[in-house]
């Protein structure tokens, strides 16, 4: 993914000033930032989402968006959601959702209607609903909000995986305690991504 002069506003509100950024396979980079900083207009504008106001942004291949909202059917079970996205991405079977299910320890809910669920729970199908078509770039935005600590370290070992087999990972968060875990750290401030060590933000 090649991301080049990205510029951004809300009105008069600058959030991104020319933005540059290269995501390569089989990399898992960070990107964290203060409240308000811009990383999930950077992660939408990443996505297709948003469409920036100047710049390019060039990846060829598959990727998956996991966004900070949660947005799931409450009256649909955890199965129906990962039927409904299987279609509509025209995928043959649910493999590698199970696989990711199986990693976050999730396939015990799957007959549980998503309204049910715990918020750290909605947001392992979050992920996995990110995840399911084996995207090449993923693309997630404080991907563990809400996980205890056993489910963050093992979404940290999914990520290790993932990396490990090409996939490029591209995390988003206001928290950056993990820099070890990571090949690349940024910090995104005044509009721009600055190399950065493992502090909070
Ligand atoms: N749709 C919008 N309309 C107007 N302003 C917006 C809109 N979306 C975001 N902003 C503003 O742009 C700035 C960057 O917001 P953004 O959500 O990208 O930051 P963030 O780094 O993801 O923040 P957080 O860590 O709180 O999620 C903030 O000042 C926010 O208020």
């Amino acid at each position: 993914m090649e991301v080049r002069d990205v510029w951004h506003a809300y009105g008069h509100r600058e959030v991104l000033r020319g933005l540059d950024f290269d995501l390569r396979p089989g990399v898992l980079a960070g990107i964290v930032g203060e409240n308000g900083a811009g990383k999930s207009t950077l992660l939408k504008i990443l996505s297709g989402e948003l469409r920036p106001q100047r710049g390019t942004v060039c990846h060829g291949c598959r990727f998956g968006y996991c966004p900070q909202d949660v947005v799931l059917n409450d009256v649909l079970t955890v199965g129906q959601h990962l039927e409904f996205f299987r279609v509509a991405r025209g995928l043959p079977d649910l493999r590698h959702a199970r696989e990711v299910m199986e990693a976050l320890r999730l396939t015990e809910y799957a007959d549980e209607r998503a309204g049910l669920l715990s918020g750290g729970t909605r947001q392992k199908l979050n992920l996995t609903l990110a995840l399911m078509h084996d995207p090449q770039v993923l693309l997630l935005d404080e991907p563990y909000q809400g996980f205890d600590w056993d489910t963050y370290q093992r979404f940290w070992d999914l990520a290790a995986r993932l990396r490990g087999a090409g996939r490029s990972v591209l995390v988003v968060s206001h928290l950056a305690y993990d820099a070890e875990r990571l090949d690349e750290l940024w910090r995104l401030q005044g509009g721009v991504l600055h190399p950065a060590t493992g502090v909070p933000a």
